[in-house]
C-alpha cells in the first residue's frame, strides 16, 4: 500500500497560513468570479471556492453569465474587470457557455489580474520557465506543491501526462520539465499499446481525462508515483480517472479522490489571489 498523498490535510494547513498572511498584509483582495450557473460542476466548484477564500480574508464578486451570452459580451465583461481598481484577481471558470472560446477569454484577462495563469502571457512565462511573479494554472502548481510537501524529487524521473488541455495538461507538462523531469504528454490520438507501454515505464503519472477508472493497477510500474486530477460523479460519489483500489497497492504514492487534487488546486487559488493583490502594490 502506497503512502496517500493527503491533500485535504495540505491545503487546510495552506489556507490557514495564507489568512494569517491576508489579515497580516492589511490588504484587501478581492476575486472576480465568471461563471456558468447552468453548469452544475461549476456550480459546485464556484460554491466551494467563494466559501474558502471567505474563509481566508478574499472577498469574492460572482458573475454568472446567462446560457445565451456571447464571447463579445464576455470580452466586455473582462475589460471591465481588468479596470476596475477594487478587483486584484479575475478567475474564469471554465467551460463557459457554447459561444464563448475559454481561451481567448482567459487570454483577456490582464496578466497581473490573471490569477488562474490560464491567459497566453502567464502560459508563455510558464513555458518559458522564466524568473519573475506570474500565476500557474492552480491544478498543476498545486499538484507540485503536493508532491514537493513529500520530499518527492522530480529530476530524472520519467513522468507521464495524460490530459493536454489549457487548465490541467500543458501547464502540468511544462510544471514537470521546468522540474527536470522526462515529460511525455497523451491524449485521446494517443495509440493504447503506446499508452499501455508508456505507464509501464512512468515513474510518475498524472492523469486529468475526465473518464472513471481509466487507469488501473495492472497497467502501472511498481512504485509509481500516480496522482489523479480526474473528477467524475459514479452514483453521487466524487471518483477520479484511476482505480484506488488496484493502484494502490501497487504505487509508492498516490492522490485519493476526493481530498487529493481538488483541495490543493483551491488553495493553490487563494495563494495566487492573494500573490496578485501583493504584486499590484509592490509588495
Ligand atoms: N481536481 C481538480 O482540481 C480538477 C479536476 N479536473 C478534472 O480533470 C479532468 C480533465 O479536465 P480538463 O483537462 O479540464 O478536461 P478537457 O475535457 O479539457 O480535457 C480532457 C483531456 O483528456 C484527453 N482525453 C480524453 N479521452 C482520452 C483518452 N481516451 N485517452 C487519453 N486522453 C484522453 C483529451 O485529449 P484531446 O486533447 O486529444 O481531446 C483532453 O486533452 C476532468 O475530470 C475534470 O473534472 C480539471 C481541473 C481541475
Ligand atoms: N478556470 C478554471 N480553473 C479551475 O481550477 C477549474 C475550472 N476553471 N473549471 C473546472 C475545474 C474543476 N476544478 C475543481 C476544483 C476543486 C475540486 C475539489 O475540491 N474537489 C473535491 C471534491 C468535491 C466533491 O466532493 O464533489 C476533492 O477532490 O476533494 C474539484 C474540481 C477546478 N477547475
Amino acid at each position: 500500500m502506497g503512502t496517500i498523498l493527503d491533500g485535504k490535510t495540505l491545503a487546510k494547513d495552506l489556507k490557514a497560513e495564507l489568512g494569517k498572511k491576508v489579515a497580516d498584509s492589511g490588504l484587501h483582495p478581492k476575486l472576480a468570479v465568471v461563471f456558468d450557473p447552468e453548469n452544475d460542476g461549476s456550480r459546485l466548484y464556484v460554491g466551494m471556492k467563494q466559501r474558502a477564500a471567505a474563509k481566508v480574508g478574499i472577498a469574492t464578486q460572482d458573475i454568472a453569465v446567462p446560457a445565451d451570452v456571447t464571447n463579445e459580451a464576455v470580452l466586455k465583461i473582462v475589460a471591465d474587470l481588468n479596470a476596475d481598481d477594487s478587483v486584484t484577481g479575475i478567475l474564469v471558470q471554465a467551460p463557459l457557455p457554447a459561444a464563448v472560446n475559454d481561451q481567448e477569454i482567459f487570454s483577456a484577462i490582464a496578466p497581473a489580474k490573471d490569477v488562474d495563469g490560464l491567459g497566453a502571457y502567464n502560459q508563455g512565462m510558464l513555458f518559458g520557465d522564466q524568473e519573475g511573479e506570474y500565476a500557474v494554472a492552480a491544478t498543476p502548481q498545486g499538484v507540485m506543491t503536493l508532491l514537493d510537501h513529500y520530499n518527492i524529487d522530480l529530476k530524472g524521473k520519467k513522468a507521464l501526462v495524460i490530459g493536454r488541455s489549457q487548465l490541467f495538461g500543458r501547464p502540468m507538462s511544462a510544471l514537470l520539465n521546468n522540474a527536470d523531469a522526462t515529460v511525455t504528454i497523451a491524449h485521446r490520438y494517443t495509440p493504447a499499446e503506446m499508452l499501455a507501454a508508456e505507464l509501464k515505464t512512468a515513474d510518475v503519472v498524472v492523469v486529468g481525462v475526465g473518464i472513471p477508472n481509466f487507469i488501473t493497477g495492472d497497467q502501472i510500474k511498481d512504485g509509481a508515483i500516480l496522482v489523479d486530477v480526474g473528477m467524475n460523479v459514479v452514483d453521487g460519489q466524487a471518483t477520479g480517472d484511476i482505480d484506488y483500489d488496484s493502484a494502490a497497492d501497487k504505487a509508492s504514492f498516490i492522490t485519493p479522490v476526493p481530498g487529493g487534487v481538488g483541495p490543493m488546486t483551491i488553495a493553490t487559488l487563494l495563494e495566487s489571489t492573494f500573490q496578485a493583490a501583493l504584486n499590484q502594490v509592490g509588495k
